[in-house]
Formats: C-alpha cells, sequence, structure tokens
C-alpha cells in the first residue's frame, strides 16, 4: 500500500508559478498569490483566463494523487499510484502553468503550443457537465478551457501528421489557423466564479498537517464530508497549500481537552492572512500500535505527536510503559515510521485507522487518559463567511491591550455587561513588543511581559451586541483583529469509542 507524500514547503514553492505563469508580470509580481491575482486583474485581461485555468490545472494535478476511501467516506490519499516526488507539486504547477499560456495563446501563437508537451491532453478532466458547449459554473468553465486546450493540441497533432512540417490545415479551400470552433469559446467568469466556496459539482480540497490517518484528516472529513484531504507535513505548508490555492481549506488543531492548547497554530494563526469559517470537535480515542508479533514486554520506545503523548501519559504508566517517549510530527506519521523502519521495539500512539493503513496490531485500546477525550479543530480559509444571527456562532478575536490600568478587565466586561459569554482565552507572547518598561524613579523599572490574548466568545459578527463590544474593546486596545465569525459546532456530543 503506497501513501502519498504530504506537501512540503519546498513544494510549495513560489518562483516557479512567478515565472511560469506570466513572465512579462514576473518583476513586478507582488508577494502573496491573492494579491498576484488582483494585480493580474487589474493590469492584464488575459488574467482573467490564466488564473481560473491555473487553478483548473493545479486542482488536476493534486487530485491525481487523490482517490476515494470508501471506510471513512471522504477522499483520502489511499491507493496512490505512487508518492509524489518531493519537488513534484513546484513542478507540476510549472507545467500546468504552461498549459495555461498554451490555452489562452494557442490561437496567437502556435508554435508555442507546439513546444508544450501534453500531459493535459492525456489527462483531460472526466467532468460530465460539458457537453460540446460551455456549461455555467466555474467547474464547467475550467472543464471547457482544458478540453479545448486538448483539442488544439490534438488538432495541432493531427496537423502536424498530415501536413508534415506545415502547422497550416486545409478546409475547404481555404487555409485554418487551428482557431478553437466558436460555440466552444469559454464563457467570461462571473462573479459568482470567484466566490470563495467551491460550486455545485467540484470537490472541495482541505489541508491537513499529517498524513493519512491523523486526527486532522478525520477532522477535515468530519467537517467536510467527500472533501478531498491533502497531507501536508507542517502546520505552516497546511497554511501556505490555502494561501496558494492548493487547497480550499485548511483544518487546524486548536486545543485538546487534555493537552490544553496548540500554541503554535495561535502564532500562525496571527502570522497569516487567512479567516477561521468554522469547528468541529473531534472524540480522540488512541491505542498503541506495533508490529505484529510484537508484545509490550518487548518495547523500549513509544513515539507520537507531543499532544498524544500528553493524552496519555498516565495510562502508560499504568501499562507498566515507563519506557523512552519520542515525539514526532504527527500521530499516524508515528505508525508509518514504525512500519516502514521494521521497528520491533518502537511503538506509535496513533489512532485505528493508522493501525489499518500501515498493517500494525492495536496492543491496547483507548488509552487516553480520560474517554472524553476531544480536540477542537478550526477550518481555515482565504475569504470570511458571511455571518448570521440564526443560529449560533462563534467569533475569535486576539487583541493587544493599550496602556493603563485594568485594561484587560474592561475589555472583558465589554463582553460580561453585554451577556455575551467568552468560551475561550489564551494569552501568547508578543513577539514584536515582548517586554513593556515601567519606570518608578523610588523603586526601579519594572518589565512587565507584554502579550497578545485571543478570546473566542459566543455571539456572531452580524449581531449587534459583538459589534457594540468590539467598538468598546477597540477604545482598550493598541491592536484588534477579529480572526473569524463562524457557526459552533453543535453535533450530539459522542465521547470516543472507537
Ligand atoms: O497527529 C495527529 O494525528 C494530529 O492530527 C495532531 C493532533 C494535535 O495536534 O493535537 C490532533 C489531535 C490529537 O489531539 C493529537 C494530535
Amino acid at each position: 500500500m503506497r501513501l502519498t507524500q504530504p506537501l512540503t514547503s519546498h513544494r510549495l514553492l513560489h518562483p516557479d508559478i512567478k515565472t511560469l505563469l506570466c513572465t512579462p508580470f514576473s518583476s513586478a509580481w507582488p508577494t502573496t498569490s491573492f494579491h498576484s491575482i488582483l494585480f493580474l486583474l487589474a493590469f492584464s485581461p488575459l488574467a482573467f483566463f490564466v488564473i481560473p485555468f491555473l487553478i483548473c490545472t493545479t486542482k488536476r494535478e493534486n487530485m491525481q494523487c487523490v482517490a476515494p476511501s470508501s471506510s471513512i467516506g471522504f477522499k483520502s490519499i489511499m491507493g496512490t499510484p505512487s508518492p509524489l516526488p518531493l519537488h513534484a507539486v513546484s513542478h507540476r504547477i510549472a507545467q500546468s502553468s504552461q498549459l495555461t499560456v498554451q490555452c489562452v495563446a494557442s490561437r496567437f501563437d502556435a508554435a508555442a503550443a507546439n513546444a508544450t508537451n501534453l500531459p493535459m491532453s492525456a489527462a483531460a478532466p472526466t467532468t460530465n457537465n460539458f457537453a460540446g458547449g460551455v456549461g455555467k459554473s466555474r467547474a464547467d468553465w475550467q472543464s471547457s478551457c482544458a478540453i479545448l486546450a486538448s483539442k488544439v493540441v490534438s488538432q495541432q497533432q493531427n496537423t502536424e501528421k498530415s501536413s508534415g512540417s506545415d502547422n497550416i490545415t486545409v478546409v475547404n479551400g481555404h487555409s485554418s489557423l487551428d482557431l478553437v470552433p466558436i460555440d466552444k469559446l469559454p464563457k467570461p467568469l462571473t462573479i459568482a466564479d470567484l466566490s470563495p466556496a467551491p460550486l455545485h459539482g467540484s470537490t472541495l480540497r482541505v489541508a491537513y498537517q499529517g498524513v493519512a490517518g491523523a486526527y486532522s484528516e478525520a477532522a477535515a472529513g468530519k467537517a467536510y464530508p467527500n472533501c478531498e484531504a491533502i497531507p501536508c507535513d507542517q502546520f505552516e505548508v497546511a497554511f501556505q497549500a490555502v494561501e496558494l490555492w492548493i487547497a480550499d481549506r485548511a483544518v487546524l488543531p486548536v486545543e485538546n481537552s487534555l493537552g490544553g492548547s496548540i500554541h503554535r497554530n495561535y502564532d500562525l494563526l496571527l502570522r497569516h492572512r487567512l479567516h477561521i469559517v468554522g469547528e468541529v470537535q473531534l472524540p480522540v480515542h488512541h491505542c498503541l500500535l506495533a508490529l505484529p508479533g510484537v508484545r509490550k514486554e518487548y518495547l523500549n520506545r513509544v513515539i507520537s505527536h507531543p499532544q498524544a503523548l500528553s493524552q496519555c501519559e498516565l495510562t502508560l504508566t499504568k501499562l507498566g510503559l515507563t519506557v523512552t517517549r519520542e515525539a514526532v510530527d504527527d500521530t499516524a506519521g508515528a505508525a508509518e515510521f514504525v512500519a516502514a523502519n521494521n521497528l520491533r521495539d518502537t511503538a506509535a500512539i496513533a489512532s485505528a485507522r493508522a493501525a489499518e493503513l500501515y498493517g500494525l496490531n492495536i496492543l491496547a485500546d483507548g488509552i487516553q487518559d480520560d474517554s472524553s477525550n476531544v480536540t477542537r479543530f478550526v477550518m481555515l480559509a482565504r475569504e470570511p463567511i458571511i455571518p448570521r444571527i440564526d443560529i449560533p456562532f462563534k467569533t475569535s478575536i486576539v487583541f493587544a491591550h493599550d496602556k493603563g490600568t485594568s485594561v484587560l478587565f474592561k475589555v472583558l466586561s465589554a463582553f460580561a455587561f453585554r451577556n455575551i459569554n467568552l468560551t475561550k482565552i489564551e494569552s501568547r507572547p508578543h513577539r514584536n513588543r515582548p517586554i513593556r518598561l515601567v519606570g518608578d524613579e523610588n523603586v526601579g523599572t519594572a518589565k512587565h511581559f507584554e502579550y497578545l490574548f485571543y478570546v473566542d466568545f459566543e455571539a456572531s459578527m452580524a449581531d449587534v451586541r459583538a459589534q457594540n463590544a468590539l467598538a468598546e474593546v477597540q477604545e482598550f486596545t493598541s491592536f484588534l483583529r477579529v480572526l473569524g465569525s463562524y457557526p459552533m459546532d453543535m453535533t450530539p456530543w459522542a465521547p470516543s469509542s472507537q
């Protein structure tokens, strides 16, 4: 069984995209993809064709490594032909970009079209909506564009065959320049095509940190049934996958009922400009996994994600496993590592699904220190969702308090006075301003640490109480950002059973 390698930051390299997508713009090409796209849209009508097509081709490249997995009801990365080489994404994007230019420019530059090798025509889209014409949706538009590209290419091949070195076909006595038939021209993009959510019929691509069998993958499936889960080797890469339009969403663990907050992700939320568009709470049921035939007595080491190790600490001791603990990037990655290296003295803490995927035995089941162990994940997107008041909503903010006394109290009371319930408060070091000096001639200089405060509260940004609370909070803060306003996870509580 071979599984796709997770995305790595190396595979998200910008330069290939920049150079190959649109060389004339590359010198002035802004650094973030969203801005780049705005830039292109503003300055080049060609961009209206190039960008969606890039997304289309990039998406297909990613989809090649995705196959349906019936066991968990959403598309996973099982059964892929072979793992992608590390440089694959940027290389593939490069190929796609060439094809993008080919699709748009083929009528103007047959020579350039000829120069490209033709993976697009080989991988012609399987979208059914295209029936000789151009449909209304973005998916239709993208498919049409791809099919047109492949038709242009095959026309050119036929032409080459029939007329040797001459690229001009003779039709009814007239020379034809391989023009795309007029009834098959793509329709211009509309505002709906640019909507952040995929339109009906297209599959949502969801980036998560880890490899197949990770809890984050299960969270992606819970949040978006039938999504394509895209593994990433680091959280940072999952963010970038969304920013670079390789994925539509990222799913990110932020806190666990036993292990507490996942601080790194709070820092990343601030550093990146993505928006929280939802949350899911996933019961986490850990298993102790080892190679077939291995018994507990043989073990010298237990490896897993640091959160998983801390969630099972007491139980491991109760099982007599006072062996070395080692942290790795994710739980399923730990299972994969044990299997791939045939380690008979090492066990992994991971899910039952990871045991199945990597051919390991379950030595102990349900080893989390509390049966109601649950991890909360947030879903991130490039655009915020429109807040509502007809269903329970949560809003997440981050702020730095301003000078003054009792500032935190004043901020929190802005919510209390309006009966807005706070569900979480987390503080992180303020990296740009780590220390505040408070001088007092008589006593000396007090050095206070500066913090950023992350607060979740139970109200929608469409709720006037929340708007007023934030207007008040702004008076006491030097910095305030709304990370997202999103529906609360209201699924019935079911402690982990498997
Ligand atoms: O390693 C995994 O499987 C993850 O999805 C990561 C993670 C985490 O970061 O907390 C998610 C849920 C569990 O609490 C343990 C690990």
